[in-house]
């Protein structure tokens, strides 16, 4: 059954160690007067009619929340922290046609989360899940703790609602993105959540690609959280705390930090590198393209009603060989890439700009194809492939090393697609990448990626409707 409660007082319970039936907190006045002072008043909801699944209190408490970040606005210098003062920060609303994280600036860190819902969970308590994580998820990137009691606002006796490590820290950029598996439609034959239904057509487990490894311990997911931010901790704080609040109902499956951000969705973003040191992001579609956007990363009106305005995001966990990269020349580096290192200019014009379009019929001084036929650039590149263009959004990570001395690193790559056949057409097409010698794939996953929530309403709540 959906719990009528306020998301507050869920909270309180749901993440305490004793789960959902343990006795609420003794009600305490807000953790801060000073740290909510900046939260409109709930008010900002008035007229709005309650949507079916949340209850009154709950959209209250979302409207508020989700409000501070609508104030502050993308690029917006007033931040309100944990600590209570006002600092510069940036902050992303977390409702709005489409989610934050997706065109928003590429933040530098990440902290991406895989879900699985737990045994015995119904339809309520899958919405419920999502209402609790909406609520946390627009107090947190406006710099608020998950709750008004939050860290040390509860009571003494009870484990404190919000784990603390982000107090003092201000919002850093953070967004929180959030994205259906094919499995939560349907798992073994069983529609557990009265939603098969509603399942995209191409929302199914990627096929298998040639020379991947994949994991199932690091792969796939009911649901996937997102969050990237411009702090570490900020990130890893929101993952913690939505893993928390999610006690009972959901359970995490894996998930992956990420650092050095390889794409850019704006112009001015500089170009970043990934650990074979090239720039990239180069050819990325960028947040002010709307008619790429429209054409390639928004789902339109020819899938599913509720899906409308979202996206499909593809996240594969790409192992790199860097110390086998490490040992071949910068030349056939280059070829292999079809950029040079340096200024990241296409071998069409190896002495011009990152900028310059590549001219795929350009001949070198060998008379053959300046860009490599095998080439990355070529074979990823929309020419190649009916004009598919993707948004990437992935990051770098290192996880330690391996038992033979070597860097465990890669790239956690992200893209964001209108259509899952579209990822789907230009992972074939790298099949002959003669950067594959270099990559091993380890994880992969598909989600859906419901449209922005609106103001007083939680996040996928049209899939419910
Ligand atoms: C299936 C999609 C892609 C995977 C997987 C992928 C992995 C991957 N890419 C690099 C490095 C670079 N990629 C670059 C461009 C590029 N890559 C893809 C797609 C995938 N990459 C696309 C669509 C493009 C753009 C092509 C174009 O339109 O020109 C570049 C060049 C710079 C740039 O444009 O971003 C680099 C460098 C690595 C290291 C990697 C796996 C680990
Ligand atoms: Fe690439």
């Amino acid at each position: 059954m959906t719990d009528p409660r306020h998301p507050d007082e869920r909270l309180a319970t749901a993440s305490g160690p004793q789960g959902p039936t343990a006795p609420g907190p003794t009600p305490t006045p807000a953790r801060s007067a000073s740290a909510d002072a900046g939260a409109p008043a709930a008010s900002a909801g008035v007229g709005q009619a309650p949507r079916r699944g949340l209850s009154r209190r709950g959209m209250l408490g979302l409207v508020g929340a989700g409000a501070v970040g609508a104030g502050a606005g993308i690029g917006g210098t007033l931040g309100v922290t944990r600590a209570g003062a006002v600092e510069q920060a940036r902050t992303h609303p977390f409702s709005g046609t489409h989610q934050a994280g997706i065109t928003t600036p590429v933040q530098d860190h990440l902290h991406f989360a895989a879900f699985d819902m737990m045994a015995r969970t119904d339809r309520d308590d899958l919405i419920s899940l999502l209402q609790d994580w909406s609520y946390a998820a627009a107090r947190m990137v406006a710099g608020l703790e998950v709750s008004v009691k939050g860290a040390v606002g509860g009571s003494p006796q009870a484990p404190p609602d919000d784990t603390g490590e982000a107090l003092g820290l201000p919002a850093a950029g953070l967004t929180i993105t959030f994205g259906f598996g094919p499995t939560l439609f349907e798992a073994d034959g069983v529609d557990r959540y009265g939603i098969a239904a509603q399942r995209p057509a191409g929302l199914v487990r990627l096929p298998a690609f040639l020379g991947e490894d994949l994991q199932p311990a690091l792969s796939d997911g009911d649901l996937c959280v997102q969050a990237c931010a411009d702090d570490p901790q900020v990130a890893v704080h929101a993952i913690r705390n939505l893993s928390r609040i999610a006690f009972g109902r959901a359970r995490l499956r894996w998930s992956q930090l990420g650092f050095g951000r390889t794409s850019r969705t704006t112009a001015d973003q500089q170009t970043p590198r990934n650990l074979f040191g090239y720039k990239d992001g180069t050819a990325n579609i960028l947040a002010d393209d709307t008619a790429a956007l429209d054409a390639h990363v928004w789902v339109g009106a020819d899938d599913q009603p509720w899906l409308r305005g979202g996206s499909y995001l593809v996240a594969r966990k790409i192992a790199m060989i860097i110390e086998s990269w490490d040992r071949v020349r910068l030349e056939e580096q280059d070829r292999i890439i079809g950029r040079t290192k340096g200024e990241g200019a296409p071998l069409s014009a190896p002495a011009g700009r990152e900028g310059d379009p590549p001219d795929f019929a350009a001949l070198g001084a060998s008379g053959k194809p300046a860009i490599d036929v095998a080439s990355h650039v070529r074979l990823a590149h929309p020419d190649q492939n009916g004009g598919i263009q993707l948004l990437r959004r992935g990051y770098n990570y290192v996880d330690g090393n391996t038992a033979l001395g070597k860097l465990d690193a890669g790239l956690f790559f992200l893209s964001y697609q209108r259509r899952p056949e579209d990822f789907i057409a230009v992972q074939r097409s790298l099949s002959t990448d003669a950067m594959n010698e270099y990559l091993k794939h380890l994880g992969s996953g598909l989600w859906a990626i419901p449209p922005g929530a609106a103001q007083g309403s939680f996040v996928g709540a049209p899939l419910f409707a």
